[in-house]
């Protein structure tokens, strides 16, 4: 049986007036796959992400999310996608239980159910003790495993991940990363964006977009040999080396 495609694009595009951010782009990401969006500042990821989260439309090309088209549908997507950024997290001055009872209610789950899940969510991330205090009082690592708990809580379709560990050391970044296996093997396709190459190594696969195309795709394994490199760096260095943009 052919695995099930839960984000498919071919040749997506999308223009600002002459300028064209996002090349057409095509690739698809299977269920519980782990996807990594990788590319230099202004490669065009943030543009492609927001087309398929359905909240930018595309100026060409197909792209569908946990089955919906993002031109017609794209209200559907929302309600089948989790998303995290680092730059838009947690409410600072609301408490563990306030941020989780907030954001579980944007996402449409039921007051009931709601209870159970955030009771749940904090006693196993083992957060009995500060459940009550706000969460601006504590650490980064912590507050960005909140966040995509949270991001998790309706049990998405497709998570986005868009920077997520920013910030941390990578003892702190592999924890955050344990929780992404156990989303995937739940079923969960995490797609996600990063900037460093620990994190890239991670992924079961990844794109590397340049100059808004996909410059190359395929498991880090893959990649490291089509390049003749050690690690992600190496690939990334390659390729980043001929883009014509940077900021
Ligand atoms: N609304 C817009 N109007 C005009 N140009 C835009 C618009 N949004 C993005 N761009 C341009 O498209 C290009 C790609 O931007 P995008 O934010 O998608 O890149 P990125 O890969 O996400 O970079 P970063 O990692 O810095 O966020 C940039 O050159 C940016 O200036």
């Amino acid at each position: 049986m052919m695995p099930e495609i839960v984000i498919h694009t071919e040749n997506l595009t999308r223009r600002f007036g002459d300028f064209v951010a996002v090349n057409n782009i095509s690739f698809d990401v299977k269920v519980g796959e782990i996807f990594g969006f990788l590319g230099a500042n202004g490669a065009g990821k943030t543009t492609a992400m927001k087309i398929l989260c359905g909240l930018l439309s595309p100026s060409s090309g197909v792209a569908t999310v946990a089955g919906f088209d993002v031109y017609k549908e794209n209200e559907r997507i929302k309600e089948n996608i989790g998303y995290m950024s680092q730059k838009f997290s947690l409410y600072e001055n609301l408490t563990v239980r306030e941020n989780i009872t907030f954001f579980g209610g944007i996402y449409g789950i039921d007051r009931k159910s709601l209870k159970i899940k955030s009771e749940e969510l904090i006693q196993r991330l083992g957060l009995g003790p500060e459940a009550d205090k706000l969460v601006g009082s504590l650490p980064l690592g912590w507050k960005q495993k909140i966040s995509f708990s949270v991001a998790i809580l309706h049990n998405p379709k497709v998570v986005f991940l868009d920077e997520p560990t920013g910030g941390v050391d990578p003892i702190t970044r592999r924890q955050f990363w344990d929780m992404i296996y156990e989303a995937s093997a739940k079923g969960i396709t995490v797609f996600v964006t990063t900037h460093y190459m620990d994190e890239a190594e991670y992924c079961d696969r990844v794109s590397i977009m340049v100059d808004g195309a996909i410059a190359a795709i395929g498991k880090p394994s893959e990649l490291k040999q089509q390049f003749g490199v050690e690690n992600m760096d190496g690939v990334f260095l390659q390729l980043a080396r001929g883009a014509k943009r940077s900021e």
